[in-house]
């Protein structure tokens, strides 16, 4: 298990919203890692905070959250730490989102295929980034020193005089790199424009030799069609040449494909992301992507938009795709084959998939590992056997014993009472109030994460050596067994 490679590792993050009414504490000390191509879900009612924890990791927080404490680890870097374009460059294009309403995620006056190939083409300025590429060290020695400068600014351990020397030596270094920086950009831009004449005389090359190459051709044939009598079968077979290889449309085509070819150097073209984008779409199972693509996003049903924007997230080829109750805005039947869709493609692709819902038949259906979240936190997770099939969190009980029946669709029992409220998290434990199994403990201290095995977790006293043996409810067991069953029945995990 612990040799699995992690791709995102969250690390004791907390996050708050600056309200009217006070500082909303939405996530308190969430951690959790995500492996390479698992799909982890996090599970929990609304409000619990699942969202704002993924939003986090997309850099996509509202203007009134505060990050209080935290480290999200990408690729080595912590991604609470980067400067915003560094980050801009990951979430879209390494990590892809897909909400819940895909009405609102979708430009209902932009064309869907626009809106697939956009962000392909605005990001594949290939020139532009090789050059960048070239003096990217002397641009990061440069960003550095400037972040160092604020940083010693805001330093309230310096005394004056150390500040002040501190300032003037740094800004020494910001000059510096300054100068490095222009020398360095100079040089890379004409290094690269070196290249790009090559490339730009050699397609005139092949240009002019297609056009030569052609026109030769066609005066042979034509020549030769002259020589031959009309309505002979080398007559007809001369004029079908003619006819086909070298009509207008094949000679505009061609040149069109030389060129394209060409550009395709300095940047995504249109027509390389059209080509990308009926690919992908013909994945998430679109239909007829050459005549959809012209269309808007009224004219497809919630199903088809919600595949749109599945697409949208594609195009960047990511290799994490988190999904936020994406499933949830859509009609039962849709709602499995959306489901289904993102198997496919987590599969296909090998994606590392995160996957928030509150739907507990979801999970069972999609999921290797389960995070349970309740009031900000991870109260319970594992693999989804561990976590569905031999819950130890009185909450993960009550969550399960509150979801529709599989077969009946009614709910056994709601879970009594409500979240508590985040603006005043209470002391102990956050779901003693509405925990009928809750213990003095309970309401005077947060519970630790108690290890229940290599895999499994869960934060409740009841784990504690002290703590009366209690067992789960029958109701759950039953519940657990019946729904086992039909999972099986359904082939699914
Ligand atoms: N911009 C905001 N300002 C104030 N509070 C916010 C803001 N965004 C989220 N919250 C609060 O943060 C808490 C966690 O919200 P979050 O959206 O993560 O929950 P969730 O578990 O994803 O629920 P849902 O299933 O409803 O999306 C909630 O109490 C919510 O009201």
């Amino acid at each position: 298990m612990n040799k699995k490679e992690v791709v995102i590792q969250v690390k004791d993050l907390s996050v708050s919203f600056r309200t009217n009414a006070g500082m909303v504490q939405a996530v308190r000390g969430v951690s959790y890692e995500l492996y390479k191509g698992e799909t982890l879900a996090i599970v929990g009612e609304s409000g619990s905070g699942k969202s704002v924890t993924s939003r986090s990791i997309m850099g996509i927080l509202a203007g009134n959250a505060v990050v209080n404490h935290g480290e999200i680890h990408y690729e080595g870097r912590d991604l609470l730490k980067l400067p915003e374009e560094e980050f801009h460059k990951i979430r879209g294009r390494k990590i892809g989102m897909i909400f819940q309403d895909p009405t609102s995620a979708l430009n209902p006056i932009m064309r869907v295929g626009k809106q697939i190939t956009e962000a392909m083409i605005l990001n594949g300025k290939r020139k532009e980034n090789k050059i960048k590429e070239l003096y990217n060290a002397e641009e990061v020695a440069y960003t550095n020193a400037i972040l160092r400068l604020n940083e010693i600014k805001a330093d309230a351990s310096f005394d004056k005089a150390t500040k002040k020397a501190e300032i003037a030596k740094i800004k020494a270094v910001i000059s510096e790199t300054k100068v490095k920086l222009i020398e360095a950009k100079k040089k890379a831009k004409e290094t690269i424009e070196e290249e790009y004449v090559q490339y730009k005389e050699q397609y005139l090359k092949e240009k002019e030799l297609y056009i030569s190459t052609f026109k030769n051709g066609k005066a042979e044939l034509q020549a030769k069609l002259a020589a031959s009598q009309k309505g002979t079968p080398q007559y007809i077979e001369i004029l079908k040449q003619l006819r086909n290889e070298y009509s207008t449309a094949r000679y505009r085509r061609e040149l069109f494909l030389i060129k394209d070819a060409y550009l395709r150097k300095i940047k995504v073209t249109h027509y390389e992301a059209k080509l990308e984008a009926y690919k992908i779409m013909k994945e998430v199972g679109i239909p007829e992507p050459e005549k959809r693509f012209k269309m808007y996003p009224f004219q497809f049903s919630g199903g088809m938009k919600q595949r749109i924007v599945i697409a949208i997230a594609l195009m960047a080829q990511p290799e994490i795709l988190i999904c936020d109750e994406p499933t949830t805005a859509l009609d039962v039947t849709i709602q499995a084959q959306i489901l289904e869709l993102i198997k496919d493609i987590k599969k296909r692709r090998n994606l590392s998939v995160v996957f928030i819902t509150h739907n507990l038949g979801v999970v069972a259906n999609i999921a290797d590992r389960v995070a349970v979240m309740y009031a900000g936190k991870i109260v319970e997770y594992g693999t989804l056997d561990d976590v569905f099939y031999d819950p130890k969190h009185p909450y993960t009980w009550a969550l399960m014993s509150s979801m529709p029946d599989i077969n009946s669709k009614d709910k056994l029992q709601t879970i009594p009472g409500t979240p508590p409220n985040m603006l005043f998290p209470p002391k102990g434990d956050a779901f003693a109030q509405r925990n009928k199994y809750a213990m003095a403990i309970d309401f005077e201290e947060q519970p630790p994460m108690f290890k229940v095995s290599e895999t499994h977790y869960a934060a409740t006293w009841l784990l504690h050596p002290d703590a009366p043996k209690l067992e789960m409810p029958d109701v759950i067991k039953e519940r657990i067994v019946a729904m086992k069953e039909e999972i099986k029945r359904l082939g699914g995990k």
